[in-house]
């Protein structure tokens, strides 16, 4: 008989579900980051904005290609420095407030200044970097506002803001005084929005100028940078990103620093952050230039009016419903729940539809919201969770059952209560959440739901071992970014090398007597002054079975190493694709005016030209850098083969040579000539690294779940009515310490594996040892030409998904896909690897 299918359509399964997986994903990359080629699927010109061609036709030149094209100095474009507006004490310290400062935050609409403002303001005014760690909530957006309206007045200046989230800077910008002028740059906006907002710029018209970190880090981003006039002090939000020890830490907001310091002569940082540990705010300090000690901690970083529970309940979305009917929480009309998992926030909401709608029937002259509840997650399309939000902005909806997606830069000032069906990931994303309940500074309600067996523990652990990976990936790793060049080496001709080419890595010996000739470098000699490569992102992210930010914050600890082991640049476009439509003159023509494109056609060996003339693919990158050129300037030049002019008129028209560029890179500079001996140090680095990674996350994530299991309530039968506020009081002292503490040092992955928490002890273990090999070897004959790592195996079984081994194939097999997420990751791993070695793969 046949089976019945419910999918419409063919159904994909295994390899060819991967591949579509994959392209749905760098489809929206590519729209992101506006590359050419079949993956850019905006219907709009990304250059002009026009619907009736493709950016590559597109008869108006780039910003960039209206420069000659020619190889550039790299020298950076400086604007000239704003000068604090109030100079230090002679003791060092900052002047008194004057008197314009209290004007401009009565302007602002403010009568007074709230605890931290006016110091952070005036040190911003005196031109020191300044680090602001404040609860939610507590105003320290108008710490960059009031200094970017003074320095404005005094000449024309921009402040810059980076901020993390699209949507927190349409929210922040809704919200600025009419004051301040204001706009936005981000990697969703067209080229012709992102222009007239420069042009703007360009015409000072504009007080701050808010950046998503991908904008400047984007190919367009050195672009912005060329057009600002003097920036007189640049704002981090959401500074803790910065520090490699936090929670939530993004390279990309390291570069974006050096980027500015480096290319603008920023000189004056103010970070922004409500959730920073001592640790964590001090590399942020150290970061943003800051040279003083940091002083005590700031308030407590749970405001006074928010009232704190938790509770521990066997069935705790039962528990849930019980809590929302009691008199505590039965009169609030703005909800927050967040869970842990997608799934669980539909499921909870449809619960909370059934069961809350009997209780709060519609009574003549109630203003209670009409909808109960919905749920929101990253995995709903954009017009639905838009809908969601609005109607919970509005009023119109209750209970918003959310993860972690739902909230970020939400300013409804009068959320009553912030529920917890789970354990929060970190007790800063704790902080955080809870922070969005009483704005207004009027009572608000927490409270956070248990698992009593640890399930919620769990789920969370998932994540921390879905970045980790073992030492070969990471060496595979090593040996992309670092290839070995010729630079010290005898002219290629002599060695019957291709010139230009990287082909023989150098022995020790050769290096030793190298370093020890009288022409080495001072500094760290090296022979090699670095090159610029391109590692293709796709490739990489398949080849090591990691997620992109992962091996993005692997190449940053080599660049944050003390020995700068590369520099990361801006990832970028990296292969051209180039098809010249007329005869082999044509392009000979067009080597003529092109120097890349001749260089190129001179390297390639005159069989492959012969072959095919008029169609090619090089990396751009490794061609400007055998050049010595700026590779903006050998794009300049290559899409410039595109156009000539009308011998009479001067008008531009097109050649016909259709020019591409394709390929996603992570970009970057390293050096070509390290020793075997250095190789392997990068990599016990690097390895050492991404365990102690490991090893912090769980410590941390094992304190957070003892923590909050020491105070809780065995079921929230004692939050039904009234909030404890001994309970209340406790928590935020513990929260408090936690911020105050130092980060505890990681204890090695040993410590990893002992500190397993309410798992199963090693005597169940053995219980369940026959099964899982029997598991282990039943999924390695269903997939036999799979190439698993114990790692692999062990992800499946906790249910992470990975670049190559996705959940959308492996968690369909529900026998395998999150079957041991109750025991150590690390011991699954371990079976598995010998499983692997047993059967010889
Ligand atoms: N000095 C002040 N006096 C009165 N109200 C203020 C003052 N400063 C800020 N506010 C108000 O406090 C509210 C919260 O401010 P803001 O959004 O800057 O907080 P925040 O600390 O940046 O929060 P988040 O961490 O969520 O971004 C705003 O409505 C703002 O107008």
């Amino acid at each position: 008989m046949k089976q019945k299918r419910y999918t419409r359509g063919r159904a994909l399964r295994g390899r060819l579900l991967r591949k579509q997986a994959w392209k749905q994903k760098w489809q929206k990359k590519g729209e992101c980051f506006g590359g050419d080629g079949p993956r850019a699927t905006v219907k709009a010109c990304l250059s002009c904005g026009q619907f009736s061609h493709w950016a590559p036709q597109c008869p108006q030149p780039d910003e960039e290609d209206t420069r000659p094209a020619g190889p550039e100095p790299k020298v950076p474009h400086l604007a000239p420095a704003v000068l604090p507006l109030y100079p230090l004490r002679p003791s060092g310290q900052v002047a008194e407030t004057p008197t314009e400062v209290f004007q401009a935050l009565e302007q602002l609409g403010h009568q007074a200044f709230r605890p931290g403002q006016e110091h952070t303001v005036m040190r911003i005014l005196s031109g020191i970097s300044t680090l602001l760690v404040l609860p939610t909530g507590a105003g320290k957006s108008l710490c960059y506002q009031l200094p970017a309206l003074l320095y404005s007045r005094r000449s024309p200046c921009l402040t810059l803001v980076i901020s993390p989230l699209l949507s927190l800077m349409d929210d922040q910008l809704s919200g600025l005084p009419p004051c301040l002028k204001a706009a936005c740059i981000h990697s969703g906006m067209t080229r012709k929005r992102q222009e007239s907002v420069l042009q703007k710029v360009r015409a000072a018209q504009l007080h701050v100028l808010m950046l998503s970190p991908e904008a400047l880090m984007g190919a367009g981003g050195p672009a912005i940078l060329t057009q600002l006039p003097p920036v007189a002090f640049a704002c981090v939000d959401e500074a803790h990103c910065l520090s490699q020890w936090s929670h939530n830490f993004r390279p990309c907001y390291l570069r974006v620093c050096k980027m500015l310091r480096e290319h603008i002569g920023v000189q004056c940082f103010l970070g922004l952050t409500a959730t920073a540990t001592r640790s964590t705010a001090r590399d942020v300090a150290q970061h943003l230039g800051i040279m003083e000690e940091l002083g005590p901690c700031g308030p407590s970083p749970i405001p006074a009016n928010l009232h704190l529970s938790v509770s521990m309940d066997r069935d705790p979305e039962q528990a849930l419903v019980t809590l929302l009917q009691g008199d505590r929480f039965r009169a609030l009309d703005s909800i927050i729940v967040y869970c842990n998992r997608r799934e669980d926030t539909e499921r909870v909401a449809a619960l909370l539809r059934t069961c809350l709608c009997a209780v709060r029937g519609p009574a003549p002259g109630d203003h209670a919201p009409e909808a109960v509840a919905e749920a929101y997650h990253a995995g709903m399309c954009s017009r639905e969770r838009q809908r969601v939000q609005r109607a919970f902005m509005q009023g119109q909806l209750r209970v918003v059952v959310a993860t972690v997606a739902f909230g970020m830069g939400l300013h409804r000032p009068d959320v009553r209560a912030v529920l917890h069906l789970g354990l929060p990931s970190s007790f800063e994303s704790y902080v955080q959440a809870v922070g969005r309940a009483g704005r207004d500074g009027q009572p608000a309600h927490c409270h956070l739901f248990l698992r009593p067996q640890g399930e919620d523990l769990w789920e969370l652990r998932r994540h921390v071992h879905a970045n980790s990976t073992d030492f070969l990936p990471v060496k595979k790793l090593v040996q992309h970014v670092f290839p070995p060049c010729t630079c010290a080496q005898p002219p290629p001709e002599e060695q019957g090398g291709v010139g230009g080419e990287r082909p023989v890595a150098k022995s020790p010996i050769q290096k030793a007597e190298y370093h020890s000739s009288p022409q080495a470098a001072p500094g760290p000699r090296r022979a090699c002054p670095g090159h610029e490569l391109a590692l293709p992102v796709q490739p990489t992210v398949q080849a090591l079975d990691l997620p992109e930010e992962a091996i993005e914050t692997l190449l940053c600890y080599l660049e944050l190493h003390p020995q700068r082991w590369l520099e990361l640049l801006p990832n970028t476009y990296a292969r051209c694709r180039l098809r010249c439509p007329g005869d082999p003159t044509q392009l000979q023509a067009l080597a003529h005016r092109c120097p890349p494109l001749a260089v190129y056609l001179a390297r390639q060996p005159p069989a492959d030209t012969r072959r095919d003339s008029r169609s090619m693919e090089f990396d751009m990158v490794e061609l400007a850098d055998s050049m010595g050129w700026e590779l903006a300037s050998v794009r300049r030049a290559l899409r410039q083969l595109q156009w000539d002019q009308e011998p009479r008129t001067g008008v531009p028209r097109s050649t016909g040579v259709l020019v591409e560029f394709q390929e996603l890179a992570f970009h970057l500079r390293s050096p070509g000539d390290l020793t075997a001996e250095e190789r392997d140090q990068i990599c016990d680095f690097l390895y050492g690294r991404v365990q102690a990674r490991e090893s912090e996350a769980l410590t941390r994530l094992h304190r957070n779940f003892q923590a909050f299991h020491s105070m809780a309530f065995p079921n929230c039968g004692p939050c039904l009515e009234q909030p404890s506020e001994e309970q209340s009081t406790k928590l935020k002292a513990l929260l408090g310490r936690y911020f105050e503490e130092e980060a505890e040092e990681a204890q090695g992955p040993e410590a990893v594996r002992d500190e397993q928490g309410p798992e199963l002890e090693q005597a169940m273990l053995q219980d369940w040892e026959d099964q899982i090999r029997r598991d282990i070897r039943q999924l390695l004959s269903l997939w036999p030409e799979e190439k698993f790592s114990g790692r692999a195996v062990a992800r499946i079984f906790h249910g992470i998904g990975s670049p190559c081994y996705p959940a959308q194939v492996y968690g369909r097999d529900r026998r395998f896909w999150r079957k041991y997420l109750h025991l150590s990751f690390h011991t699954l791993m371990c079976l598995a690897t010998e499983e692997l070695l047993l059967v010889g793969r």
